[in-house]
């Protein structure tokens, strides 16, 4: 398959004969765009974070405006997407401009995930595993963070991936939660390496710590104790905490879901969302015909800095694309 099928339309949804044709061919403008590039360039990368129902295609296409330098889709049950064309419609869209772009999936299965990947691979630049979700349905499925507990089941699917996908430049990623025992989480992240793994993203707090500080002196050992790069998470809410982790962990990258949620200008140095983000993500969202309800919920996040609890009042219940962005063009000036 060549970059080709990489012209579709904004927004288009892959015909599904090419997601059966499976393997994918590698291409010299694989290597340009390879997300494990970034790392070395000596700069911090800056991530936007898988989230489900939230990082998808027009999300991802305004963050990308504003310095994000990679962003993961929402995370995908690849058993489903394997096994079914609706799910593959409804959970998966790209275009030509979504670069570089880590398809996130739930798996338990090496070779399940190896299908899914090698599915996404001509139009995806890596993937990534969750061994992070703590969700008691997810645990329960084997899928998120209880994998942390089962360091060989990773090393599997690191190495079916990596074998299974031709293009030697495609990323195969992991984002973990730490152990109590931070032993344990050094003993995974060396297998993963050993097994292959492109980087490794830490979510600094255990599977039972929701809101508690992030434990970032764990990544700053995790980070001395491999050699792949590593990626920071959790609770940076501005540039500066940015630098702060960066400084502290030792870092090669770091990735923000909240924090960008509320501004996704965040990365460009943004200390709240600028009313230009706002019209941005009016533009985008429109363009791409994203449904009301996300439209909405992504427009109360960016503003809950900056609106006031009167102004909340209103804009929140307001139930349709036109009453909002009536709303926005007699409130705020926006077109
Ligand atoms: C709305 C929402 C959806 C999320 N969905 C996912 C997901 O699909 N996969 C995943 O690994 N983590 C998911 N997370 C966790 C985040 O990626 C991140 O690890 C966590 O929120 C801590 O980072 P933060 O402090 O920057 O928010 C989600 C978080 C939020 C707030």
């Amino acid at each position: 398959m060549t970059e080709m099928s990489l012209e579709l339309p904004e927004g288009a949804i892959w015909p599904d004969n090419i997601y059966m044709t499976g393997k994918s061919e590698y291409t010299p403008q694989h290597q340009l765009r390879s997300p494990v590039n970034l790392f070395q360039s000596g700069n911090i990368v800056k991530i936007c974070a898988p989230m489900v129902r939230y990082s998808k295609l027009a999300f991802r296409t305004l963050v990308r405006k504003y310095n994000c330098d990679l962003c993961y889709t929402p995370m995908i049950i690849a058993a489903d997407f394997v096994r079914s064309v609706k799910a593959r419609h409804s959970e998966f869209t790209t275009n030509q401009g979504d670069h570089p772009l880590i398809v996130q999936f739930a798996a338990k299965e090496a070779q399940v995930l190896a299908d899914a990947a090698c599915i996404v691979s001509p139009f995806a630049d890596g993937i990534d595993i969750n061994c992070g979700c703590p969700q008691r349905w997810a645990m329960a499925e084997g899928y998120g963070a209880c994998l942390i507990n089962r360091p060989e089941a990773v090393q599997e699917m690191v190495k079916q991936v990596r074998n299974q996908v031709e293009n030697p430049m495609f990323s195969v990623s992991v984002k973990i939660r730490i152990h109590n025992d931070l032993q344990r989480t050094v003993d995974l992240c060396q297998k993963a390496e050993a097994a292959g793994v492109s980087w490794i993203t830490v979510h600094g707090r255990n599977a039972e710590e929701r809101h508690q500080p992030v434990h970032y002196d764990a990544i700053k050992i995790i980070k001395q104790s491999v050699s792949v790069p590593v990626v920071a998470n959790g609770d940076m809410k501005s540039f500066k905490d940015v630098e702060n982790v960066h400084q502290i962990t030792g870092a090669d990258g770091v990735m923000v879901a909240r924090g960008l949620l509320a501004n996704p200008a965040m990365f460009a140095g943004y200390e709240e969302t600028p009313l230009k983000c706002i019209q941005d993500w009016v533009n985008i969202a429109l363009e791409h015909g994203t449904p009301f309800m996300c439209f909405h919920h992504h427009l109360m996040y960016m503003m809950e800095r900056i609106t006031s609890k009167q102004e909340k009042k209103i804009f929140n219940v307001l139930s349709s694309t036109s009453a909002v962005v009536d709303y926005l063009r007699e409130n705020y000036g926006l077109q």
